[in-house]
């Protein structure tokens, strides 16, 4: 038996939840969960509850999911090293065999699992599927020599999204959960950096929300004090002077190409605290920062 005035907390906690639910109904919110998120089964757990929960309740949640120290594990299995330049990895085709197994397997259907077995009617699949996400070859800028470009491999430029497929599986009761992998009109497959397809994404579907899941409780000063709050210009400034680092940079900067593509309020909270995506979306508290146009 709960104790009264627990149950009265509960209650109360429920019934703010109301007006939410109302102003994000048939709203679509594109949620990116990042492979340093994804740590704990139980934090797993919780977040396919809530993104159940989100869809139970009228919304549209889309999952893109990255993956990035999955794929760093099996490499390191096989005997490859995982590098990075500016971001993205680099990717042979040994490496892109590997990505797609992790992404477009692995993980996507862990995922997909999940949410089925919390009553959810997860759908897994990469932008190959439906021809729905078409990339180019990436072409990195050399920070050393001017006017010089990088040859990274495989790794994706997003040139267009048709988000038919997602808004079909919207409208059917369905949650989209996507890989971020690309094609081409040779067929040839992309590597794509999971933020950058969860912000073009959203920019397409026009999303009432982008939520960046990761593993900081969102965008830190100097100090490591939470910045609740960013504009597009405040995210820049804070970039060039040494705030902003790593990869927080791709994030922070596909969320502000997600807001000035029409996306209401991107957010970057912290996917290690349970129910982070509950507390961002249904209660008056938010968390994490909320990056959003003045
Ligand atoms: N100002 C900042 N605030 C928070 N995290 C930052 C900041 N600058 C750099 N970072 C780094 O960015 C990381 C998040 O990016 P990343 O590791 O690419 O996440 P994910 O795997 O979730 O996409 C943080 O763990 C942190 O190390
Ligand atoms: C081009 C590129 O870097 N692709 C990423 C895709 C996965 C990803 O972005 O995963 P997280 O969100 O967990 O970092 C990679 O290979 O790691």
């Amino acid at each position: 038996m709960i104790p009264l005035h627990t149950a009265a907390e509960k209650a109360h906690i429920l019934s703010e939840a109301l007006p939410y639910i109302q102003r994000f109904y048939d709203k679509t919110i594109v949620i990116k969960y990042g492979g340093n998120a994804m740590t704990e089964r139980h934090l797993m757990e919780a977040f396919a509850k809530d993104v159940v929960l989100l869809k139970l309740v009228g919304m549209n949640p889309v999952v893109v999911h990255g993956g990035g120290p999955q794929i760093a594990n099996l490499l390191k299995k096989i005997g490859k090293q995982s590098d990075f330049i500016q971001g993205m990895r680099v990717t042979d085709e040994e490496t892109l065999d590997v990505v797609e197994m992790v992404l477009g397997g692995l993980v996507n259907q862990d995922i997909v699992t999940l949410i089925n077995k919390h009553g959810g009617k997860a759908v897994g699949l990469t932008g190959k599927d439906g021809n729905f996400i078409h990339a180019k070859k990436m072409l990195v800028a050399s920070q050393e020599e001017l006017g010089k470009f990088l040859d990274i491999g495989q790794v994706g430029e997003i040139t267009s999204i048709d988000p038919k497929i997602i808004q079909l599986l919207d409208s059917g009761d369905f949650i989209p959960v996507v890989a971020p992998l690309g094609t081409d009109a040779e067929g040839n497959a992309y590597n794509i950096n999971a933020d950058v397809a969860a912000g073009k994404l959203a920019g397409v579907l026009k999303a009432e929300k982008v939520i960046f899941l990761t593993n900081t409780p969102g965008v830190l000063d100097k100090a490591g004090n939470l910045l609740t709050g960013l504009t597009p210009r405040q995210v820049d400034e804070r970039i060039a002077d040494g705030t902003i680092s790593g990869g927080m940079i791709p994030k922070v900067g596909y969320a502000v190409d997600a807001v000035n593509s029409g996306v209401k309020t991107a957010h970057i909270i912290d996917g290690r605290v349970e129910h982070a995506l509950l507390l961002e979306i249904l209660t008056p508290e938010g968390v994490g920062t909320l990056i959003k146009r003045v």
